[in-house]
């Protein structure tokens, strides 16, 4: 489902001279449906990079990111919108939402975008925020005054709220205490259950060694050891 190979990135600080920072060559990964791979590897790796070059955020110079049918690595920007609406979810560590929209707006929102009607689509998010213990009250609320641990549960609740075929996720029990933890590891599980291809960067060893089959070391992609 998600297919890399020889991917290679260099950033180019254009501020700082045009100075060239090669973070990574030849990168490969392999992520079948079903299957949770979480990217380790020391502080500075290339971890977060490599996820925002399968979403696309960044531009590979080199190689292949195929998901599903789509190299993301060539795509034109018009075929990454579709990609991430329908088959590419991502939950990023931080909540970032236009203001004034109610949490369980933002929590349809994907729904909505991909034409499932509004009632189904703000039931399944009143599920989603219900389930991750969001208070009801809270529900009608922009989520931009909420604490860090609610946005971050707002922020899974719309990550899974459409089943994406394949999933990113970026920390996703890092401000959680354990009950919300516990509910968002089955969220995990569950996605997996039903074919999600997932890659994911877990710092909670015990999250990561629970829902995920097997890790892959980015270190070993930096130019130096790829050389
Ligand atoms: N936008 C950018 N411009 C320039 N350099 C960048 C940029 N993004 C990342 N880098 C560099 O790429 C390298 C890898 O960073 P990255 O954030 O991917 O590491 P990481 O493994 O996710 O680290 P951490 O565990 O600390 O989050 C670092 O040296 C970083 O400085």
């Amino acid at each position: 489902m998600i297919e890399l190979s020889g991917v290679a990135k260099s950033f180019v600080l254009h501020n700082q001279g045009g100075a060239v920072i090669p973070v990574m060559a030849g990168a490969d990964l392999s992520v079948a449906p079903g299957e949770c791979v979480a990217l380790t590897g020391a502080s500075g790796a290339g971890k977060s990079t490599l996820m925002r070059m399968i979403y696309g955020n960044y531009r590979a110079n080199a190689g292949r990111i195929m998901v599903g049918g789509t190299d993301v690595a060539s795509a034109e920007p018009r075929e990454i919108i579709a990609l991430r609406r329908e088959v590419l979810g991502y939950v990023s560590q931080f909540l970032r939402v236009v203001p004034r929209v109610p949490t369980l707006d933002v929590v349809a929102e994907p729904l909505l975008a991909l034409g499932v009607a509004e009632e189904s689509a703000r039931a399944r998010a009143a599920e989603l925020l219900a389930r991750l213990n969001i208070p009801e009250r809270l529900w009608p609320l922009s989520p931009t005054t909420f604490s860090g641990g609610e946005q971050q549960r707002v922020n899974i609740a719309r990550g899974f709220a459409h089943d994406y075929p394949a999933l990113l996720l970026d920390e996703p029990t890092a401000s959680l205490d354990p009950v919300n933890r516990a509910v968002v590891l089955e969220l995990i599980e569950a996605a997996k259950a039903r074919g999600a291809a997932i890659v994911g960067i877990f710092h909670d060893a015990e999250a990561r060694a629970r829902v995920c089959d097997r890790e892959e070391d980015v270190s070993v992609f930096t130019p130096q050891a790829a050389a």
